[in-house]
């Protein structure tokens, strides 16, 4: 039985993440990045896949945990018979090698303690050999070794048929002891440099390092601890090296447990990462939109045909979708995936969100180059010739291609940020055609995605499937606030209501089997319900947006984070996790509910 998504914490160290679980495991890790094959994988099946584990013996989840406030270190708390102990966790922001550091510390009595490493190289799968070195235990398979080092007396056996590595040791009130994990290329002989620094130096380094992070932070309203910790978990989703963002660092956490719709997320889509950005931005991070707009220059570079709507963190092209047989699933959730096919889909929504981002970079004072100009301008261009055809749309639908509203309401948005770019930049060479592509747009949108019957925006031209994605027409700018048509729209989601939370499609209010052709029915969207709460704050119901919003809040887990979807029935998070778009859109709600007074 795997432990519940709500269960895991994140820490990471800005080129890859590790989720680790209530009972001091961390069964979740990529590396060197976020997407290299997982060398913990229980996650995804069993013990057997991977993991790491330290807690007192016996000990079942820890008694309470939390982040040191405005960081990603974790602090977990055990109460045994024999005395109580703290087990501090944290991954330094990576100087050369990636590494995990634990500390152990005996608060009162005397608490025996196990950590047990079993690392499966190569996604879950290859057992590594084991052997001793210098106090140092070292696990090697293929490319990657992992080097285990402890700093005090520690009993240490291994090479049984789990091939783990167990130590036992105790730990006596005001006793410390501390725990590193390093990766290498297998080929580096030595104990790597991370190894060599102290525990204490690399705490006070990434706690300072957060916090100073985090004190940049512009919002100072009402939930500001909601808002810190969902950028906190932004910025930990960004790849450092290069400014990609992805857009959770997990793949295969079902959307349906049981079913298929498991997807692998460890890569950059344009959406998330610029709507990531946008929130950044917003609560006042310039040098993550700097950085990522270099990564976008260098990623989306050449024919504006071969526009992807996902890269890899270094901006590749190429994420083959495969499926792993060997990893069971998570509570047999099948196919476990690596590798994203959405790679290949047209996703017109992109352009918008791209041009949206590049426009309020602007704004926010950051130069232009003058090739981010060349940029829009191909961008346009293409956009001009393609925003008429049918594509899969923001939700990724893997059936026939359609006539996406958001994707229209995208390519207007593309349209209009291109021209005010234009206009703060007296560039106006191209001004008469893209104010005629986007008239073109609005008055298609307005008489194709409009249902009378229905009084609504509807998903695609002519269906009679509602969407979440409307929610976002007045956000964009596409129709005010106030028009009546987005009134009615908003008054017609309540059909994608399901206990208080949000679906993102449904036909009349039913199952999503019908929209997507995917089998099994899913949770509810965590990111619609807070469009949903935007949409409310902003036609002036501040009640309902705020009540809204506060659901939401209510279903982070115990240390603040959110997956992609929430099951309000079986009251438990679904889908990858913590998700980018869930957290973004939890910040800019906070904004908009701000700025309404709700
Ligand atoms: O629903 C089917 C699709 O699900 C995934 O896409 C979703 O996640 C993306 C990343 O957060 C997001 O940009 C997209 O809007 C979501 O629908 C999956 O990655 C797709 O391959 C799949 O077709």
């Amino acid at each position: 039985m795997n432990a519940r998504i709500e269960d895991y914490a994140l820490i990471g160290d800005l080129e890859s993440a590790a989720m680790l679980g209530t009972d001091g495991s961390i069964d979740w890790l990529c590396l060197p990045r976020f997407d290299s094959p997982a060398c913990f994988a229980a996650l995804l099946g069993t013990a057997d896949n991977g993991f790491w584990r330290v807690s007192p013996v016996g000990a079942g989840p820890c008694d309470r945990r939390a982040y040191r406030q405005d960081t990603l270190v974790m602090d977990s708390h055990w109460e045994c018979p024999a005395g109580a102990v703290r087990v501090t966790d944290f991954m330094p922001p990576r100087a050369q090698l990636p590494c995990i550091v634990r500390v152990v510390e005996g608060l009162s009595g005397a608490v025996a303690m196990r950590s047990e490493l079993r690392p499966r190289f190569n996604q879950g799968r290859v057992v590594p050999w084991v052997r001793t070195q210098e106090h140092c235990t070292v696990a090697v398979a293929g490319p990657d070794a992992l080097w285990l080092s402890a700093d005090g007396p520690m009993e240490i056996r291994g090479g049984d048929h789990t091939a783990s590595t167990v130590l036992d040791f105790t730990v006596s009130a005001g006793q410390r002891l501390t725990l590193q994990l390093v990766w290498a290329p297998s080929h580096l002989p030595d104990p790597p440099a991370p190894l060599s620094v102290p525990a204490e130096t690399a705490l006070k380094a990434t706690g300072d390092f957060w916090r100073r992070w985090t004190a940049q932070c512009r919002y100072q309203g009402p939930w500001r601890e909601a808002v810190t910790r969902s950028l906190i978990t932004l910025k930990a989703l960004t790849y450092a090296p290069t400014g990609g963002i992805v857009a959770a660092p997990t793949t295969s956490l079902p959307e349906c447990v049981g079913g298929e719709r498991n997807w692998d997320y460890r890569f950059c889509w344009l959406r998330d990462s610029t709507l990531t950005l946008s929130a950044l931005l917003r609560s006042g991070y310039r040098d993550e939109a700097t950085a990522w707009l270099d990564w976008l220059v260098r990623a989306v570079a050449g024919d504006p045909a071969d526009l992807q709507a996902v890269y890899g963190v270094e901006g590749q092209r190429r994420l083959p979708e495969a499926e792993a047989p060997w990893l069971p699933g998570y509570e047999g959730s099948r196919p476990v995936r690596f590798g994203n096919a959405a790679v290949d889909q047209l996703q017109l929504d992109v352009y918008g969100e791209v041009l949206d981002t590049l426009y309020l970079s602007l704004r926010a004072g950051i130069p232009m180059q003058p090739h981010l100009w060349s940029l829009v301008e191909s961008l346009m261009s293409h956009l001009q010739e393609h925003w008429r055809e049918p594509d899969q749309g923001l939700w990724e639908v893997r059936d026939s291609r359609r006539q996406f509203v958001h994707s229209k309401v995208m390519s207007w948005v593309a349209a209009d940020r291109a021209l005010r770019m234009g206009e703060l930049l007296g560039r106006d060479e191209s001004a008469g055609e893209w104010r005629a592509m986007r008239d073109a747009v609005h008055r298609e949108v307005c008489h194709e995605g409009w249902d009378d019957g229905r009084r609504s925006f509807v998903q695609s031209y002519g269906s009679p499937v509602l969407d979440a994605s409307a929610l976002l027409i007045p956000k964009v700018g596409f129709l005010p606030a106030d028009d009546v048509r987005v009134r009615d729209t908003v008054r017609a989601m309540e059909a994608l209501d399901h206990h208080g939370f949000v679906r993102r499609y449904a036909y009349d209010g039913g199952g999503t089997h019908d929209v997507d052709g995917m089998r099994g029915s899913e949770g509810t969207f965590v990111a619609c319900s807070l469009w949903y709460a935007d949409a409310l704050a902003a036609t002036g119901h501040l009640r309902q947006a705020r009540e809204t919003f506060e659901r939401v809040l209510d279903v982070r887990n115990d240390v603040g984070l959110l997956a992609e979807q929430w099951d309000p029935v079986g009251r438990r998070q679904l889908g990858n996790a913590p998700q980018a778009f869930s957290h973004i859109a939890l910040v800019e709600t906070a904004f908009a509910l701000q700025e309404a007074g709700a």
